[in-house]
């Protein structure tokens, strides 16, 4: 059985200095853990890479999907990725990714060999959602990693900067509802950033929303006339219940141990390792 941790979340939500972070807190409490860049336009990392989409990403991928020569492609290489924001540059990962659908599979099996079956992996994901909002590409890569015996949660992180505006917070939490229902994972959602959060109670009714107060304050900020459409969005908050967030202040090793247990009780990771503990227990067969 072996544990996954799926970091997925808006661009510049905070996910690869998750990973890292996270990363090094395992470190200092001596536990192993194996960060897997799953983003082709990823450039920097402060983490290992134990495995790495880009070995996939050759510019032959490129020249074939996109039908460009060599110095077309490695320009489009060159390129694109680097500007997340820009809208080619998300037509370049999805077209990539959804091209790479099977032979994800087939790397990622190939990476496994290298693991031990109880190994705890962390997916650093690229952050344009529509990787698992629109297109089914993450879902199946999913599936295939439950297929090879993992248990796997989805980590959505959401910067806590967007809640100063209930707005901003509301397609926050729809757009985490939407990678929750097409990923069918036990899903975890954070609020990342909490340094810059100088007053914590500031986002503290953010955290267990209420239905009601997020729907007064959206009738603040919008026109009369989305009073029905807020009505509804807010309903719909409330209906999943699970749109909570747990606050992560990357600064103190408590606040992320606190995370981890938490991801850790809801993929089980430790309870088979009490039962193995407990079966070879040599008082008990005494
Ligand atoms: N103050 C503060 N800044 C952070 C924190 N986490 C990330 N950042 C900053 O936010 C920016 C984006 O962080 P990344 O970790 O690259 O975000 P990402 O979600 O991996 O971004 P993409 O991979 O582009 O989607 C960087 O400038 C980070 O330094 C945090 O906890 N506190
Ligand atoms: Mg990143």
């Amino acid at each position: 059985m072996g544990y996954a941790q799926l970091v997925i979340g808006p661009a510049g939500s905070g996910k690869s200095t998750y990973c890292s972070s996270l990363y090094d807190h395992c470190q200092t409490v001596g536990r192993s853990i194996h960060i897997v860049n799953l983003d082709p336009a990823a450039e920097h990392f402060n983490y290992p890479v134990d495995m790495d989409i880009r070995e996939l990403i050759s510019l032959e991928d490129v020249m074939e999907e996109l039908g460009m020569g060599p110095n077309g492609g490695l320009i489009y290489c060159m390129e694109y990725p680097v500007d997340l924001y820009c809208p080619c540059s998300l037509y370049f990962i999805i077209s990539m990714l959804g091209h790479l659908e099977d032979s994800l599979d087939d790397w990622l099996d190939e990476q496994l060999e290298n693991y031990l079956d109880d190994d705890y992996l962390v997916f650093d994901c690229p952050g344009q959602i529509e990787l698992f909002t629109h297109v089914p590409v993450l879902r199946n890569f999913v599936e295939h990693l439950k297929r090879k015996n993992f248990n796997v949660c989805a980590v959505y992180l959401l910067d806590s900067q967007f809640i100063t505006d209930v707005t901003k917070y509301i397609s926050g939490c729809m757009a985490s509802l939407s990678a929750m229902i097409q990923l069918e994972l036990p899903h975890i959602n954070i609020l990342s950033k909490m340094d810059l959060v100088p007053n914590k109670k500031d986002v503290e009714e953010y955290l267990d929303p209420n239905a009601q107060v997020l729907l007064s304050q959206l009738n603040q900020q919008m026109g009369p006339r989305f009073g029905k459409l807020n009505k509804c969005l807010a309903e719909l908050v409330d209906d999943y219940s699970m749109v909570n967030f747990i606050p992560l202040d990357l600064r103190k090793e408590s606040s992320i141990q606190y995370v981890l247990s938490y991801i850790d009780n809801c993929i089980q990771y430790g309870e088979n390792a009490d039962v193995k503990v407990r079966d070879f227990d040599p008082e008990e067969d005494d």
